[in-house]
C-alpha cells in the first residue's frame, strides 16, 4: 500500500518457496509456468489487478531463510479511484461451480503491541567496530562502499497480530511502500524496479541526513545533504550501479538530472527516480533478479561487498534488503527493497533491522546514530519508544 492504494491478499491459494543462488530466477520460472497455465478475467486492467502472487525473496544466496511466492485467495485492490475484488480459485480444486465472494471479517483491530527491542547478536560495540573494519578495508582499496546493517530482536504477544503495527506504519509513513508479506512487515522508502505495461522505473536512495528540530535547521539538513560530496559520491554509485543493470533490458531509460531530498518523517534521504520503456519482455520479478542486491543494500563492487558483509555483519540478513512486491500474470509488478522492516517468525520472534552505506570518509558512531533513525518506523510501529528522541513536525520543504 502507498498513499491509500494499493492491494491486499487473503488467504493461500498456492505457495512457491526458493532459495539458494538461483532462488529468484527458480521463483520467476515457476511463476510463467503458473501464469501461462491460468485463465484470468480481468476486467479491471490497473496494476495489481487480477492474477497476483506477493513474493518476499531472501538477501543473501546462502541465507537459510526462504523466499517466497503467495498468491492468495481473495485480492483487495484499490488505485485511481477504483476498488475491486479477485477471487483466484486453483483448477484443481474447482469442481463446483464457483460460490459468490465471500469477504472473511476483518481482524480484530487492537492497539499496537508493545514490543520492547534488545540488541541481537550484534550490539551497538560490535556494530562501529565492525564500521571501523570496513573503512580500514576501503581505505586499503579492497571496495569502495559496503551497506553493514545491525539487527533488534523483541518478542510479539502470541495473539496480538500484525495489523495495529501496519496500520501504523501506513499512517505514519504514507509516502512508503508499506508491505506484509509471509510474517515480513515495514513502510520502505526505496523501489528496487516497477514495470507497468512497458514502462520500467525505481527510486534509488543513498545518502541520509537526520531531520533538523525546526524549519530553518530542517532546511539546513536537507541543504547540507543535498551538497555532501560523501552522500553524492555514494549515491552517484548507487545510481551508476542501477542504470548499468537495466540499460540491457529497457529500450531507453532516464534518470533524473539531479538527485533529490526524499523527506520521510523521520530522515532525509538523496534519491534518483528512473523511468525507461522495457525492451525486452522480462517480467517484474526477472528485474528484480537483474537488480538485486544493488550498491544501496550491498555496495561496490557488489561481490567483493557481499563478502565483507558475511564476514563483518554477523547474522543472516533474511528477507532484510531483498526484494518485497508482488508480480501479475502479464510480469508487471512493483518490487521494493525490505527496509525499515521485521520480520515476525511463526513463534512471535521479531528480528528488525537497519543498515547503512559505507564509505571511505564514513565514521562509525555517525553510522550508528543513522541506523537509531532508520529502525525509527518499525521499531515505533511496535509500540516500542524511538531509539533516538522524535522530531517535532516542521512544515514540508519544497
Ligand atoms: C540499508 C538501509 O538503507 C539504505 C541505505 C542508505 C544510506 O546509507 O544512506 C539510504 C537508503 C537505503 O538505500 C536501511 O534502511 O537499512
Amino acid at each position: 500500500m502507498r498513499r491509500g492504494e494499493g492491494i491486499i491478499g487473503i488467504g493461500e491459494a498456492l505457495r512457491i518457496e526458493t532459495s539458494g543462488a538461483t532462488r529468484i530466477e527458480d521463483a520467476a520460472r515457476a511463476w510463467r509456468t503458473v501464469a501461462a497455465a491460468a485463465d484470468v478475467d480481468d476486467r479491471v486492467g490497473l496494476p495489481g489487478s487480477g492474477l497476483v502472487a506477493f513474493g518476499a525473496i531472501a538477501f543473501a544466496d546462502e541465507s537459510a531463510a526462504t523466499s517466497v511466492l503467495v498468491v492468495p485467495e481473495i485480492v483487495l485492490g484499490r488505485r485511481d479511484g477504483r476498488a475491486w475484488v479477485t477471487r483466484i480459485e486453483r483448477a484443481d480444486a474447482a469442481s463446483e461451480p464457483p460460490a459468490p465472494v465471500e469477504l472473511p471479517a476483518p481482524a480484530p483491530k487492537r492497539d499496537v503491541p508493545r514490543v520492547r527491542f534488545d540488541p541481537g547478536s550484534v550490539p551497538p560495540e560490535a556494530y562501529t567496530a565492525a564500521v571501523e573494519e570496513a573503512v580500514r578495508r576501503i581505505d586499503a582499496g579492497e571496495f569502495e562502499k559496503v551497506v553493514l546493517a545491525r539487527e533488534l530482536r523483541g518478542r510479539l504477544q502470541e495473539d496480538a497480530g500484525l495489523r495495529a503495527a501496519l496500520a501504523k506504519l501506513a499512517d505514519d509513513y504514507p509516502d512508503t511502500w508499506v508491505f506484509a508479506v509471509d510474517g515480513l512487515i515495514g513502510a520502505s522508502p526505496e523501489t528496487l524496479v516497477r514495470v507497468d505495461h512497458g514502462t520500467v522505473s525505481a527510486r534509488v536512495l543513498a545518502g541520509t541526513a537526520s531531520r533538523g528540530a525546526d524549519a530553518a535547521s530542517d532546511r539546513a539538513q536537507a541543504a547540507r545533504l543535498a551538497a555532501s560530496h560523501k552522500d553524492l559520491a555514494e549515491h552517484a554509485l548507487a545510481v551508476e550501479s542501477a542504470v548499468l543493470t537495466l540499460a540491457p533490458h529497457t529500450a531507453r531509460l532516464d534518470a533524473s538530472p539531479e538527485p533529490f531530498t526524499l523527506q520521510l518523517p523521520n530522515l532525509w534521504h538523496l534519491a534518483t527516480d528512473l523511468k525507461g520503456t522495457l525492451g525486452d519482455g522480462s517480467s517484474s520479478l526477472e528485474l528484480a533478479r537483474a537488480m538485486h542486491p544493488t550498491a544501496a543494500v550491498a555496495g561496490t563492487p557488489r561481490d567483493v561487498a557481499l563478502r565483507a558483509i558475511a564476514e563483518l555483519e554477523g547474522f543472516d540478513r533474511g528477507r532484510y534488503a531483498g526484494p518485497v512486491g508482488w508480480v501479475d500474470a502479464d510480469g508487471d509488478g512493483e518490487w521494493a527493497i525490505a527496509l525499515r522492516c521485521a520480520q515476525v517468525e511463526p513463534d512471535g520472534t521479531v528480528h528488525a533491522y537497519a543498515g547503512c552505506g559505507i564509505v571511505h570518509d564514513s565514521v562509525s558512531a555517525e553510522e550508528l546514530a543513522e541506523t537509531d533513525m532508520k529502525f525509527r518506523p518499525i521499531v515505533e510501529a511496535f509500540g516500542a519508544p524511538p531509539p533516538s528522541p522524535p522530531v517535532p513536525p516542521v512544515a514540508p520543504v519544497e
